[in-house]
């Protein structure tokens, strides 16, 4: 940020997972940047990934008060046309990681893409900016411990493990929120 920005940068999020992975990779680099935490569940509205992203970090600048970032994760089934997509929140908790699977059967492909769109607000009034990382992967019966959504089920192409096997730095190198951050970032670093 700017020497002349006063307010810290908050992340508004309800996920306690999505907030560690944000701060162990905004603080890694040779320009780490800090943010704060408001932990406030925002009315997400329906609509496209992008769509979701900028109503959410609107409505989070309002009630923050300040410069704001929020994020969406979406889970992209190939064969379903793109969905769960932006609704992989419900059905990870009404079907859980075997459901996730069974969505598939029948289905030739596996195939699934990871998508984070971070989304940016300077403040109240400020249009929201926002900022898309993808990684393709393949939905697979649940491995490594379950402690995040549905990590445990999803493996990144050409590692041979999912996400929830892999040693967080492992994941930050190659995830679709490293992307986003990684954007993110550089826009930061340019005002
Ligand atoms: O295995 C995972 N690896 C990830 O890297 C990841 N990122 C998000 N998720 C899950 O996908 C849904 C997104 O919904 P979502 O974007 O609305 O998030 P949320 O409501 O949990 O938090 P927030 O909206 O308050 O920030 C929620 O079920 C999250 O738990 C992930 N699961
Ligand atoms: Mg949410």
């Amino acid at each position: 940020m700017s020497s002349s920005s006063s307010k810290a940068l908050v992340f508004v999020t309800g996920n306690a997972n999505k907030l560690r992975e944000v701060k162990e990779i905004l603080s890694e680099g040779g320009h780490p940047i800090e943010v704060d935490s408001q932990s406030l569940e925002i009315p997400e509205i329906q609509g496209t990934t992008q769509e979701v992203a900028i109503d959410k970090c609107r409505r989070a600048a309002e009630l923050v008060g300040g410069p704001c970032i929020t994020e969406d994760t979406a889970l992209c089934y190939k064969a379903l046309g793109g969905l769960p997509g932006p609704y992989i929140k419900q059905f990870m908790t009404e079907l859980g990681h075997e459901g996730l699977n069974n969505l598939l059967v029948g289905f030739p492909t596996k195939a699934a893409e990871a998508v984070c769109t971070f989304a940016y607000s300077a403040g109240p009034g400020t249009e929201p900016i926002v900022f898309e990382g993808r990684t393709d992967g393949t939905i697979v019966p649940a491995r490594g411990p379950k402690v995040f959504g549905w990590d445990a089920v999803f493996e990144p192409i050409g590692t041979g493990m999912t996400y929830a096997e892999m040693p967080s730095d492992e994941k930050n190198k190659i995830s679709h929120r490293a992307k986003a951050l990684a954007k993110l970032r550089a826009h930061l670093q340019s005002l």
